[in-house]
């Protein structure tokens, strides 16, 4: 349905595709969203350079607008762990699929600091021919022994500051409140009111 109200806006030709390979991700990103930006999802799983996460996300964006042909919203996310300058970082999912939560907890053992932050970093493309934006989230926390269900990626050893429990024990909608996401997503919302677009009917 239509949503965005503007005095000028201006009128996007097609509906936002989020593209993203991670049904996880979408799961979130519809329910931070609601119905604040209407849109569709793609699951593709693009490719993904190397890079910083900011490059990374941009590129993305601009791979699925030439699929799409379209407006498109991508994201990546890193885990990065302050002891090792970052890293994983936006390798985290092939290091996480290879060596699992123990053997990221074990990376970390030959250091006191256990401190690290999520990282979103969300690009939005209006087509192929535009320059995408980006809008990165962070949310500070540390790497502990996994805890509660292995539902979603490194969820069980991250614990965001402040906080008693992992991303995974959390309910999903507190973990939605405070998450990398959902101040990435905060960011992109308030620029699609900034921008004035206008969404036609689906
Ligand atoms: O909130 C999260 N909580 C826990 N784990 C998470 C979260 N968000 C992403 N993840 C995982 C998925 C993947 O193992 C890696 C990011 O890699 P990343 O390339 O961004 O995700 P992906 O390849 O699964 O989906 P996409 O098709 O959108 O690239 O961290
Ligand atoms: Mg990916």
């Amino acid at each position: 349905m239509a949503v965005a109200k503007a005095a000028s806006g201006v009128l996007l030709s097609r509906p936002v595709t989020f593209v993203t390979g991670n049904a996880k991700k979408l799961e979130e990103v519809r329910a931070i969203l609601g119905q604040s930006i209407p849109f569709q999802s793609l699951k593709l799983d693009l490719p993904e350079l190397q890079g910083e996460p900011e490059e990374i996300s941009k590129e993305k964006a601009r791979l699925a607008a030439v699929e799409v042909n379209g407006p498109v919203l991508v994201e990546d996310t890193c885990l990065c762990f302050n002891a090792l300058k970052g890293l994983p970082g936006p390798y985290i999912k092939w290091f996480l699929q290879k060596i699992g939560h123990e053997g990221l907890n074990n990376l970390l053992m030959a250091y006191e600091d256990k401190s690290a932050y999520a990282l979103c970093a969300f690009s939005f493309a209006l087509g192929p021919d535009v320059e995408p934006i980006t809008f990165l989230g962070k949310t500070p926390g540390m790497i502990v022994p996994a805890r509660g269900p292995n539902d979603f990626g490194w969820d069980p050893i991250f614990q965001p500051d402040g906080h008693e429990q992992t991303y995974a024990e959390m309910a999903k909608d507190e973990k939605n409140k405070i998450s990398h996401r959902s101040k990435a997503l905060d960011m992109v919302k308030s620029h699609f009111v900034e921008a004035g677009y206008i969404f036609q009917d689906k």
